[in-house]
């Protein structure tokens, strides 16, 4: 597979590292109108660093665009020319729907709309895709990928904004949770370190007993809760400070500000 990521940001770099990691044997085309912070990754095979999106996209089957919403357009005007029939395209920019990328390159392409979060660097993005009629044809190549790169779904596009949310800023969220149960535990008289130490790995292991067992999590609650005990202390005092609610809310208001800057 011959992959060109335009424009090489967070994201962007994100996903190249997880490629570069998972030893994706691709050849890897990383675009950047400044090029200086991505240079080192040069130094690993097959990767091409350039500010040229020409060459890359000459030289790639899937452009993955991992631009800001702004930026889509112009790149996308830039590089029309240069697509063939070998092209997929793959857009990770939030808020650009589909009917809007084929306006400017046509409907003759594979075009692939895909929502990854940060966790893509580490191999274990949430990764929601979505695609033109087209573009079904080609999206069991986009699963390949991304789900080398962590798990992948397929939602229809209207639900897209909705995957941002839980997914791409979901990352912000649980980073919050896991920093206040860490704040917690320096209370309680462990050090920072530990304390994130004890967090981190008690994060994963609940999500892992759900991944695992497939189980709600109210059943792996009710095997932790004494009766009378501290676990049902805790988290009947968290919920009357509105823990649940304010996690809903939270995610109400992201969902409205994405639907308002997606109709600017
Ligand atoms: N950060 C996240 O967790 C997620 C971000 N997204 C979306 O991905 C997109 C990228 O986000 P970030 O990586 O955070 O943005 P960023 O601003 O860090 O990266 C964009 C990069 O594109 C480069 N660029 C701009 N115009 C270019 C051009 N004409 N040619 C080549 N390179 C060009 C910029 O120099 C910059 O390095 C956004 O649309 C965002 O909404 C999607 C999912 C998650
Ligand atoms: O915060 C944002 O608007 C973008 C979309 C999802 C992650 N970052």
């Amino acid at each position: 597979m011959k992959i060109a990521i335009l424009g090489t940001g967070n994201l962007g770099l994100s996903i190249a590292k997880g490629l570069i990691f998972s030893n994706a044997h691709t050849s890897l085309f990383l675009t950047k109108r400044k090029t200086e912070a991505i240079r080192e990754y040069e130094e690993y095979s097959k990767v091409t660093v350039t500010s040229n999106n020409l060459e890359a996209v000459r030289n790639s089957d899937i452009l993955i665009f991992a631009v800001q919403p702004t930026q889509l357009e112009k790149i996308l005007e830039e590089i029309k020319e240069e697509l063939t029939e070998k092209h997929v395209l793959i857009s990770t920019v939030t808020g650009f729907k589909i009917p809007r990328i084929e306006k400017i390159v046509g409907e003759e392409h594979f075009i692939i709309r895909s929502m990854p979060n940060t966790a893509i660097a580490v191999g274990k993005s949430m990764t929601c895709l979505c695609s033109n009629e087209k573009g079904q044809k080609r999206i069991a190549i986009a699963e390949a990928i991304f789900n080398r790169l962590g798990t992948s779904i397929i939602i229809p596009e209207n639900k897209m904004q909705a995957a941002t949310v839980i997914c791409a800023s979901g990352v912000a969220f649980w980073m919050r949770l896991i920093r206040a149960t860490s704040q917690g535990a320096v209370q309680l008289g462990f050090d920072a370190k530990d304390a994130q130490e004890l967090s981190m790995q008690t994060c994963l292991g609940a999500a892992s007993l759900l991944i695992e067992s497939g189980r709600h999590p109210e059943q792996e609650i009710d095997k932790v809760t004494t009766p009378r005990g501290c676990t049902i202390e805790g988290l009947n005092e968290m919920e009357h400070n509105g823990l649940s609610s304010s996690l809903i809310k939270g995610i109400q208001a992201s969902f409205k500000k994405i639907n308002n800057i997606s109709e600017q």
